[in-house]
């Protein structure tokens, strides 16, 4: 990636009158009912990539979030103190013609140990590219995603168009 590219295309980074959908969310899962029976691998956040480019996550001790391996494994992210995890979100995998992966995650409810239906904290700070940015892979796209591209059409994203697709697949009421 030429340098620049990235700055060129968060300017509303530093410049709040630029549209993006740049957010942060604080994620509170509230506390579980034990008497409660929730079937096996029951969830609190259902699997997604995130939609942007890169998300910093914080969360607490009380760990749930999984992430899905290359070769479709569920693998805890466990709870590192102090650490931000950093995810690749759906448009810089798109950017990185696949090099960056987005991938798969979601927040599992922990029903056995110490840690069982305790409510639970995340901090998320999703990076989007401005609204007006069109993505485009600024490399060969890896073999292994040509596929899964397809529904780009070959064509550059335009972040805020993006965005709205997501919402609407993602929301129901
Ligand atoms: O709460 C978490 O740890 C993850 C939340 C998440 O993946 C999201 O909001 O996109
Ligand atoms: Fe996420």
């Amino acid at each position: 990636m030429q340098e620049g590219t990235l700055t060129s295309k968060h300017r509303s980074l530093g410049d709040h009158s630029i549209k993006t959908q740049t957010v942060m969310r604080s994620l509170y899962y509230y506390t579980l009912n034990p008497d409660d029976n929730f079937p096996e691998n029951a969830i609190r956040c259902g699997e997604h990539r995130d939609w942007g480019t890169i998300t910093f996550l914080i969360q607490d001790m009380i760990g749930g979030l999984e992430v899905k391996t290359t070769d479709g494994q569920w693998i805890s992210a466990v709870p590192i103190e102090n650490a931000i995890l950093l995810n690749s979100e759906q448009l810089m995998e798109y950017w990185t013609g696949g090099h960056f992966r987005a991938a798969l995650h979601r927040v599992k409810i922990i029903t056995e140990g110490r840690e069982a239906h305790n409510p639970r904290q995340s901090l998320v700070y999703f990076i989007s590219p401005d609204g007006d940015a069109n993505i485009f892979p600024v490399v060969p796209t890896l073999p292994e995603k040509e596929v899964y591209f397809r529904k780009f059409n070959n064509r550059p994203v335009n972040a805020y168009d993006h965005f709205q697709r997501q919402l609407e697949a993602s929301t129901q009421y």
